[in-house]
């Protein structure tokens, strides 16, 4: 059953994606009909190869699929331009990526605010200094991020996605670069974005631990969602991987990092 309109952050309808022609054709997506509703965090699980970037990049307005359609709020990305959908990128979505996407010449302080000031908004001082203090990286503004551990600079990446207020965070694979600590203090994070600001995550990962901070996790296969666990525990996603990942037909279960 779907939500009513309000209550969808994103949606995704009937949504196939199919790369190449002939005998190489790859089905990525083979029919994903999906809400993700406001003020939850959604964990999108699954063999390697069976879809997930795919289902993020095409939720998030960086790939187009070959047929159905995927809305954000109530608006359909099925017929925007490229400069629409510049726009909605910026305007409404946050991004957080496995390798933190940080522009290496600027502070930490101005990687946060570049979407708002591409944009021409000003942060609010109020909400900046909340989602700073939040993220304990209020000494590490000025610095750049050649000088900061890989957890600080994804403390940075979460700032910038969460300082704009957007309709939306998608992860993909945001802790697979971070030890166990680091890993712990973004999800934390993300975590309370949803309980505490009402966010809405969804976030790409291979590892059991990190979904279990989501209040779903969606697994699919072959490019079609199988099965979804409401606030399951590590060891109940972990065996559900594993039964997944001997079925024949997946593609094994990979813990190799991914680059968007
Ligand atoms: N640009 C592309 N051209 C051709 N095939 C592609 C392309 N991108 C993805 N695929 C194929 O589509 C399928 C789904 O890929 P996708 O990256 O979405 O899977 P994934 O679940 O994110 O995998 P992983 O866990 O390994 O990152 C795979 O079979 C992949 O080989």
């Amino acid at each position: 059953m779907t939500a009513p309109p309000t209550a969808v952050a994103a949606r995704a309808t009937d949504l196939k994606k199919i790369y190449g022609t002939g005998d190489t054709q790859v089905h990525a997506l083979a029919g994903v009909t999906a809400d993700f509703v406001r003020g939850e965090f959604t964990a999108i699980m699954g063999p390697s190869g069976s879809g997930k970037s795919t289902l993020m990049h095409c939720l998030a307005g960086l790939d187009t699929a070959s047929s159905g359609s995927v809305s954000i709020g109530d608006t359909d990305l099925t017929n925007l331009t490229d400069k629409q959908m510049t726009l909605l990128r910026r305007d409404r979505i946050g991004f957080v990526f496995q390798s933190f996407n940080l522009v290496p010449t600027l502070t930490a302080k101005e990687n946060i605010t570049l979407p708002l000031d591409i944009a021409g908004r000003k942060a609010d001082q109020h909400w900046f200094d909340t989602v700073i203090g939040r993220l304990g990286i209020a000494d590490r503004l000025g610095h750049r991020p050649s000088e900061l551990s890989g957890g600080q600079q994804q403390r940075v990446a979460c700032a910038r996605a969460l300082v704009g207020q957007p309709e939306i965070i998608f992860g993909d694979e945001p802790t697979g670069n971070l030890d166990s600590r680091s890993s712990g203090e973004v999800l934390s994070i993300l975590r309370a974005a949803v309980s505490e600001f009402g966010q809405t995550v969804v976030i790409v990962t291979h590892d059991p631990r990190a979904a279990s901070y989501a209040d779903r996790v969606v697994f699919l296969a072959d490019g079609q969602i199988v099965q979804e666990l409401r606030n399951p525990d590590a060891d109940e996603i972990f065996e559900y991987m594993k039964n997944l990942d001997e079925t024949p037909s997946s593609g094994g279960f990979s813990q190799a990092p991914k680059e968007l």
